[in-house]
């Protein structure tokens, strides 16, 4: 079977700082995977990375048969794609641009994601509140059709019953044979998503586990989480 992802022996540096440190990770298709670290630790520097976003690393990574940038951004839907958009733009006008830009976008998924979060399409970008502005990370996110997700902090300042509406947009959207993997470090807020749990730490990963084989130890996935920092979340 084809991986969903492969890192080997990925090694990063910027502005002559070590940023991630021999990252070895694998990861199988249809799963929801926790990248969980403290502030710092290197989550968006990873999922960039993986995205094609970042380059100039050593090491290889392969999405599935795409091991190049420019192959990987086709394979990979990362939240952190809208980052460059105008913020004058319109929802409505985001979804008309990536429909010409990428041919896997669906803008049918788009404008049902947007009613089922409560996202006006004639809002701009600019005047969305930040809880609004992560509904539409995601919904830009979950309407393209990749092999890979990467959701970066999808709950960050979310309220209760938004982050309910987003959890079953993930849910109802990700595509069963597609792999979804969300950072994070309120592990609550995704716990019960969560297939599996990658943590890292100190530049590297620390720990890959079975959700189900932590909860078979007697572990919720915030107590493995937190095992790792003894109380202390610096990375
Ligand atoms: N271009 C860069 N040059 C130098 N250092 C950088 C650069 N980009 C990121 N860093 C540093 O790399 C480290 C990892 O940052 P990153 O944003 O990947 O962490 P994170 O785990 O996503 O954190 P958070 O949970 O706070 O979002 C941080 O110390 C950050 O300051």
């Amino acid at each position: 079977m084809t991986e969903a992802l492969m890192i080997k022996q990925l090694n990063y540096r910027r502005n002559q700082k070590q940023l991630l440190t021999d990252v070895n990770l694998t990861l199988p298709q249809g799963q929801i995977v926790g990248l969980l670290g403290a502030n710092g630790a290197g989550k968006t520097t990873l999922m960039r990375l993986i995205a094609g976003s970042a380059v100039n690393f050593r090491g290889s990574i392969q999405v599935g048969d795409a091991g190049d940038a420019v192959a990987r951004k086709a394979q990979v839907s990362f939240s952190g794609m809208i980052d460059g958009f105008n913020p004058n733009w319109r929802v409505g006008q985001v979804a008309e641009t990536l429909a010409e830009l990428l041919a896997d976008f669906r803008g049918e998924d788009f404008y049902q994601l947007c009613d089922l979060l409560g996202l006006d399409q004639k809002q701009r970008i600019k005047r969305l509140s930040k809880g609004n502005q992560r509904k539409l990370r995601l919904a830009v996110t979950l309407s393209r059709r990749a092999q890979l997700y990467l959701l970066d902090e999808p709950f960050d300042g979310i309220d209760v019953m938004t982050r309910k509406a987003m959890l079953n947009s993930i849910l109802k959207w990700a595509p069963e044979l597609a792999t979804l993997v969300i950072s994070d470090h309120h592990v609550t807020d995704i716990e019960q998503l969560l297939d599996q749990v990658v943590v890292i730490k100190a530049r590297t990963i620390a720990a890959q586990a079975q959700a189900d084989d932590i909860r078979a130890q007697g572990q919720s996935v915030e107590q493995y989480f937190e095992s790792f920092f003894g109380g202390d979340l610096d990375d």
